[in-house]
């Protein structure tokens, strides 16, 4: 008893859950609760009860034969109420009997179902039930529905394998070993069939109630689960027992008088039964009280069924008579069961037709799946077998492609080997005819040889007399060219000898005029000495006239005095007049002397120079050239330049470092800036003021930096600008006005276009602009015009602005003047930007040619002078070499070519022929042309001019080349003497 239940044999999990209401297993109050009934046949098993008397109606009193006394004898007898004979306590002992039984069986399914609710989990539904229940059973009465339900709920834990004991209608017990079939399930028409069987049961019947007997049995009912699960199907046999008619209270009715008694009494009905303790295996009585209202029902217990009213122990027939009626009583109960009992076996066919309908459906549902299980597995089988022939068929494919892959190698190599034989005979085949080829023409040209060389020998034979001749000849002019050499050279000689007697007396002039230029000098200090105290004069003979003034008004009262004081000064007035006029003669005769020293100044320096500049390195460019500048710390400024040629290697593989020495007026280094080249080329630009023409020609390969210095900022354009205004503010004081006007032109492709003026009426070129110019655009010719009387050159339709004097004077001059020269070197960009859209890079294929144009004149001296500066940049001079351009490149290539190389022979001309214009080939090319007046020769009316060429070269090694080919130009120009500028 004591074994866990899980350990027990029959125990199995039930898989349902645990009741909520019953009581827990292994709990002392499982124990408790457990029925009378559960200890009974619990006891039972460990101590069989003796059976009960065969063919004796269990719990009915012992036989009248052993327990009856005559009448006579009990006539006599009183008996004390307590130890009177109980009187037959057919129901009760039957009850008793009964129950004790069917307590065995329920004990036994109690513990079954105890069993069965360790294994199953509680469940909210059960509780709610169990609630439900609870609720019922505190009603004294409860239909047969429910009754029967709750005895479903218990069946459903009825086990097959469990042996019951039950108690029969008819009072007999029978021990019956069951087997019933858990497989079967219940479904809700199993329901619907209880429900109809309840119905047919006699509705006094079905009120019967079971809480009592549940009560008496210490069962408590079980909920009923929801599921219809198939061990829940309730076993009609248990349906059978639970409604035997030992549990099933009966209806009483009894008198009034009875009924009261009965409504107020609390019965208490000591049990027949000892029970044993779950605890202790003791036997202690136990005792059952039940509260009942018997105006409803009761049990017709031992005692319930006790008359109160006890008759006389003579009142035999008053007892009797109670016997009868009990017995009639308990007939129309056993009847009344009768009638339940075939209701219920009813019932039980039902079930049993269900039951087996179930189990058939089950078989074939058995059937069925066992069907597909074997489906299942031949489908197993068959897609294994399907993978393994599959896996084979892969492979053998794999085998197969490799089977494949090896032929189509094998016939690879063997067509390979194959075509590297043929190939090898075919290149075979072909030497062989090389050779045979080579021979024949061998033969060929042997033979052709000889051929021409007998042709030769009868031609030398037939003109051997012209040869002669012709040697003869040729003999004479060898003769003839070397006298003409010997007396070459001795000219030579003798002009070089010339050149050194020259130089000398350059020598010696440079060295007088020096003398000359300091005394000068002394002059000039001594002139503003004098000039100076002429002012300091002028000023005092200013106070002397106020002085005077004062002293007139103060004499206008003294006639005669004042007079005379007048006339004396008057007389002063006009002294001092006088020598203020002489003071200005002085002044501007010093201002001649100055122009005439400064114009001896630049001619000494020579009528054309030449500057070198090499520019910095910009950002991102690398390996410079190597220069070096000798005489870079000197006072009077660079003169001389090394440039070194890249290294390169000799036929016998020595490294050869060459060098070349140049020598040029002023040696600009790439630290040097704009400014700086301005002031040495700022005594050229001032005579322009004077009235000397003069050209700044920048030239250089592209990105020599040409612009920067022309146009950038300090750049000679805008410091020339400003320079002769300062130049002509200063000569205002001395008499001299002056007007400038400024001209900007380009020279394109031996075109000249107005760079002020539209640029899309601009002339392309001889052959171009056609097709470029807009519709409607007239092409514009601009025509040069050289006047050899007065000097001038002029191109006809040029635009030109007036930067001196201002239009309104009352504008601050200076304002004007630098924002006029600003939106005229815009306009002349914006011109060359919209000319670059037809050709490209046009600023470096063209020549710019700034004009400015100095008109004074000094109403004092009458004087007047022109004077022009033509600030010129060139177009690229890398252009030169160019070749193998084509179209319009090699048509810019050639103009470009053709003007640098016009200016270097007209300055050669001028060298040369020493101021004799008429040979000078100005004409050759539109620049010198355009140039013509101020390229430093001295014009036919004796006006000369000045030229200074600015050599700018790149820094780069990479352009080694360009600037040797710059430098070679410069250095020719350099060694040009020409002749002494001459002013009109
Ligand atoms: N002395 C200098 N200092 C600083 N930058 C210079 C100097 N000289 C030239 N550069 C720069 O070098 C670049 C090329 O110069 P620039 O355009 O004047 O050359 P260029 O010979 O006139 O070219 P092109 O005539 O082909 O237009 C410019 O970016 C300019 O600013």
């Amino acid at each position: 008893m004591d074994r866990p239940l899980s350990q027990l044999e029959n125990v199995r999990p039930s898989g349902l859950k645990q009741p909520s209401r019953l009581p827990h297993i292994n709990g002392r109050a499982h124990l408790l609760e457990t029925s009378q009934s559960d200890l009974n046949a619990r006891y039972g098993s460990a101590m069989p009860m003796p059976p009960p008397p065969k063919h004796k109606i269990p719990g009915l009193p012992e036989s009248a034969s052993k327990q009856r006394k005559t009448l006579a004898e009990r006539a006599g007898e009183t008996l004390p109420r307590s130890n009177m004979p109980p009187p037959p306590r057919m129901n009760g002992s039957l009850r008793s009997n009964g129950h004790t039984r069917s307590a065995s069986a329920i004990s036994t399914f109690s513990q079954r179902q105890q069993q069965q609710r360790v294994a199953s989990a509680a469940s909210e539904e059960d509780s709610e039930e169990a609630g439900v229940m609870g609720k019922r059973k505190g009603t004294p009465v409860l239909s047969f529905n429910s009754s029967l339900q709750l005895r479903k709920t218990r069946s459903t834990h009825y086990d097959s394998t469990y042996n019951t004991s039950r108690v029969r209608s008819d009072g007999t017990d029978s021990s019956t070993s069951e087997r019933s079939s858990a497989s079967s399930s219940r479904h809700a028409s199993e329901d619907s069939t209880s429900s109809e069987q309840d119905r047919k049961i006699p509705k006094t019947q079905r009120n019967i109630s079971l809480a009592n007997a549940f009560a008496d049995l210490s069962l408590t009912p079980a909920p009923a689960p929801r599921s219809q699960h198939p061990r829940h199907t309730p076993s009609l046999d248990r349906i059978r027992e639970e409604i035997s008619p030992s549990k099933i209270p009966v209806k009483y009715s009894c008198t009034p008088s009875l009924r009261h008694a009965h409504s107020t009494q609390s019965l208490q009905t000591p049990s027949p039964l000892k029970h044993k303790s779950s605890v202790n295996g003791m036997y202690t009585p136990r005792t059952t009280t039940q509260h009942k209202d018997v105006s409803q029902s009761v049990f017709l217990t031992k005692d319930s069924l006790t008359p109160h009213r006890v008759p006389a122990a003579w009142d035999t027939k008053g007892r009797l008579e109670d016997m009868e009626m009990f017995y009639g009583q308990l007939r129309a109960q056993f009847a009344e069961a009768g009638d339940s009992k075939r209701i219920l076996e009813e019932s039980l066919s039902v079930y049993k037709t269900r039951v087996q309908e179930l189990s058939q459906l089950e078989r074939e549902l058995s059937t069925a799946n066992r069907k597909l299980t074997a489906d299942v597995e031949r489908a197993r089988s068959d897609l294994h077998t399907t993978t393994t022939d599959l896996r084979q068929a892969r492979r053998d494919h794999e085998r197969d492609m490799q089977d494949v892959e090896r032929k189509y190698e094998r016939e690879i190599s063997d067509v390979t080997q194959k075509l590297e034989k043929e190939v090898d005979q075919l290149t075979q085949d072909r030497e062989r005819d090389a050779e045979k080829w080579r021979k024949e023409m061998e033969e060929a040209r042997q033979k052709w040889q000889r051929q021409k060389d007998d042709e030769a020998f009868d031609m030398g034979m037939a003109h051997a007399e012209e040869v002669d001749e012709v040697k003869k000849k040729f003999e004479e002019e060898k003769v003839e060219l070397r006298r003409q050499l010997d007396e070459l050279r001795n000219q030579g000689e003798s002009r070089a000898t010339e050149s050194v007697e020259e130089v000398q007396e350059l020598r010696n002039a440079i060295a007088s005029l020096r003398n000359q230029l300091e005394a000068t000098g002394a002059t000039v200090t001594s002139l503003r000495a004098r000039i100076a105290a002429e002012d300091s004069r002028n000023a005092a003979l200013e106070q002397e006239k106020s002085a005077l003034v004062g002293k007139m008004h103060f004499l206008e009262g003294n006639q005669e005095a004042q007079s005379q004081e007048f006339t004396t000064m008057r007389e002063q007035l006009q002294d001092a007049i006088t020598s203020k006029e002489g003071t200005l003669v002085t002044l501007r005769k010093e201002e001649m002397l100055r122009r005439k020293l400064n114009a001896t100044i630049l001619e000494l320096r020579g009528n054309i120079r030449v500057f070198v500049r090499i520019r910095p390195l910009l950002a991102g460019e690398e390996e410079p050239a190597r220069v070096e500048f000798p005489d870079e710390s000197s006072l009077d400024g660079g003169k001389e330049m090394v440039m070194h040629a890249p290294t390169t290697l000799s036929a016998t593989g020595k490294e050869r470092n060459e060098k070349h020495n140049y020598g040029f007026d002023r040696v600009f280094g790439p630290a040097t800036a704009n400014k700086e080249v301005f002031q040495g080329c700022q005594d050229l630009i001032q005579s322009v003021v004077d009235g000397y023409n003069v050209s700044i020609l920048s030239y250089g390969q592209t990105g020599s930096g040409k612009t920067f210095g022309m146009s950038g900022p300090d750049g000679i354009i805008p410091s020339a600008i400003a320079l002769l205004l300062s130049e002509m503010a200063r000569l205002k004081e001395k008499g001299w006005e002056y007007v400038v006007e400024a001209s900007f032109v380009e020279v394109y492709n031996e075109a000249i276009n107005d760079l002020l003026g539209d640029a899309k009426t601009w002339d392309e070129g001889d052959d171009l602009g056609a097709s470029v110019r807009p519709a409607g655009k007239r092409r514009e010719r601009h025509e040069i015009h050289h006047d050899a009387l007065t000097g001038k050159t002029t191109v006809n339709n040029l635009a030109s602005v007036t930067l001196w004097p201002p239009p309104d004077s009352s504008s601050v001059q200076t304002d004007y003047t630098s924002r006029a020269v600003t939106q005229l070197l815009d306009t002349a960009a914006k011109n060359r930007r919209v000319a670059a859209t037809k050709s490209n890079e046009r600023s470096s294929r063209s020549h710019s040619i700034f004009m400015l144009t100095l008109r004074g004149r000094c109403e004092a001296t009458d004087e007047s002078s022109e004077g022009v500066l033509n600030l010129v940049d060139l177009a690229g001079s890398e252009r030169l070499k160019q070749s193998g351009a084509a179209g319009e490149r090699a048509k810019e290539t050639a103009a470009i070519n053709k003007s640098l190389a016009s200016l270097g022979d007209v300055i050669a001309s001028l060298g040369s022929k020493k101021g004799d214009e008429s040979h000078v080939p100005y004409r050759n090319s539109k620049l010198t042309y355009l140039l013509q007046s101020s390229l430093g020769g001295t014009a036919a009316n004796g006006k000369s001019s000045r030229t200074l060429m600015l050599l700018h070269l790149s820094p780069l090694q990479a352009h080694w080349q360009e600037s040797r080919s710059s430098l070679l130009f410069g250095s020719k120009v350099h060694g040009t003497h020409i002749g002494a500028a001459k002013k009109r």
